[in-house]
């Protein structure tokens, strides 16, 4: 099976800008496109961004074990579906998968091999600012997120590789360094 990378860490921390970086300077490497209730944000895609789901199809998706792993998060719920994982990696191509805590936990209990990563913001406050900034949420929704950032931040010495996304150049270069040692050619 191909190598599967986890990339956690709190919301805002810079998660998903790191793998679009990732994405474009290793070639072969593809991203698990995740489910979620979550309403889509002005240009988010379905299929593309998330999966968006209704409560009911999530649901029936837990019911039928067709996620590999799933968590609730700031009142949404978010799962890996297995097809996307696997259609993958039994193709070889090796996955990455930008995941919340408790997901990121399902996974190092399920698929043990899985390179872990926790990504780390240079300070509360810096998360705080990127949050504010992306323009994305709610401050209801800014504040639900640094709250359970706060719990998460306990949990980053579980992770096998711990990178500060303080500047964004330097953060790239730690991910891709430790992505190509992982790989088979690394
Ligand atoms: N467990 C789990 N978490 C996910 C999944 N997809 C996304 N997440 C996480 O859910 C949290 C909220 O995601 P989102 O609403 O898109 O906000 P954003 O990541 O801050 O842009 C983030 O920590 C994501 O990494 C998934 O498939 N499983
Ligand atoms: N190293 C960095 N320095 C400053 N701003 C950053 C850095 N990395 C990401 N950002 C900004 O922070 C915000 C949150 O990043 P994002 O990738 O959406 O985080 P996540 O996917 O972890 O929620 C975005 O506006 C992004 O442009």
């Amino acid at each position: 099976m191909a190598r599967v990378f986890v990339i956690t860490g709190p919301s805002g921390v810079g998660k998903g800008t790191l793998i679009r970086n990732l994405l474009s300077r290793v070639s072969g490497l593809e991203l698990s496109v995740s489910a979620t209730t979550r309403k889509p944000r002005p240009g988010e895609e379905d299929g593309v961004h998330y999966h968006f789901l209704t409560d009911e199809q999530f649901e029936e998706r837990v019911r039928d074990g067709a996620f590999v792993e799933h968590a609730d998060y700031s009142g949404r719920r978010y799962g890996t579906l297995r097809s996307e994982l696997e259609r993958r990696t039994a193709g070889g191509v090796p996955v990455v998968l930008e995941i919340e805590v408790q997901g990121a936990r399902q996974v190092r209990e399920t698929l043990p091999d899985a390179v872990q990563v926790f990504i780390v913001p240079p300070s509360e406050e810096a998360l705080r600012e990127r949050l504010v900034g992306r323009g994305t949420d709610s401050s209801d929704d800014v504040e639900r997120r640094l709250k359970v950032a706060e719990e998460e931040l306990t949990a980053r010495d579980e992770f096998q590789y711990q990178v500060v996304n303080d500047r964004l150049e330097d953060a790239v270069e730690e991910l891709e360094r430790i992505v190509q040692s992982e790989l088979p050619t690394g």
